[in-house]
């Protein structure tokens, strides 16, 4: 596993909020309690890479959720121009020549690059209607191996998938699990859900949550249980 110096950069808050003033709203009210956070489709198409360095300057982490895919040529030279931007987790598409490209753009920068391998919203049957012929796990696991010998630093999955995961890439590279829903929170549009306690015992080193707190009553309290479920099964 991964070493984390801090167990609050375990957690990563998605702002999947519409304005960045929403997203500068957000992060006043979470406060220091929350020092990573992963900006999506959602906010860089409306001012969200400048928020991404912004939250850099102020001393948070962030994770760009692009998922960028495309012509291994076209993604090496999106992915040189985000290493300007200082921030710590980008995500592509786990397809080998979109892999390559990446790994070629990060080149040595610090940038850390995390493989999409198959979406939480996805089970059997979605891969199926996607015209894949291979179970969610077998594609996992297919993507974590070609992700390692691409060089990526970072495998995204369900946190059920992260045994074999972590089987296939070996103690270095980082595990993050999106579809983390604390007991009794709403799974939304998720298939492959674990709670925060058990993703973080299986062996996740960073869990992803978006609705769960950024569309709780009081997200200040909902991150902090989350928190309080992290430290205690870490
Ligand atoms: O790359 C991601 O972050 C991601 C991959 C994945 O397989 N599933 C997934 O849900 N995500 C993202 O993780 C976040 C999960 O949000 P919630 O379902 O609201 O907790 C969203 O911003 C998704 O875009």
């Amino acid at each position: 596993m991964q070493k984390i110096n801090d167990v609050r950069d375990r957690l990563i808050v998605a702002l999947d909020v519409p304005t960045v003033w929403d997203a500068y709203r957000l992060v006043s009210t979470l406060g220091d309690g929350v020092t990573f956070y992963k900006i999506g489709y959602r906010l860089a198409f409306a001012g969200g890479l400048d928020l991404a360095r912004q939250l850099v300057a102020e001393g948070k982490k962030v994770f760009l959720d692009l998922k960028l895919h495309d012509i291994g040529n076209t993604v090496r030279e999106g992915v040189e121009s985000l290493t300007k931007l200082g921030v710590t987790f980008l995500t592509v598409h786990a397809y080998p020549q979109t892999m390559r490209g990446a790994v070629e753009g990060r080149g040595d920068s610090a940038l850390k690059l995390l493989a999409v391998t198959a979406l939480t919203s996805y089970d059997d049957g979605d891969l199926r209607d996607a015209g894949y012929g291979l179970a969610v796990r077998d594609l996992v696991r297919l993507r974590a191996e070609q992700a390692r010998s691409a060089g990526i630093d970072g495998i995204v999955c369900s946190a059920a998938e992260t045994g074999i995961v972590r089987e296939v890439i070996g103690p270095d590279m980082v595990i993050v699990t999106p579809g983390i829903r604390p007991s009794g929170s709403a799974a939304g549009d998720q298939k492959r859900t674990l709670t925060p306690a058990e993703a973080i015992r299986i062996g996740a080193d960073h869990l992803v949550v978006g609705r769960p707190i950024i569309r709780a009553a009081d997200p200040r309290a909902a991150a902090g249980a989350v928190m309080d479920e992290i430290v205690a099964a870490s």
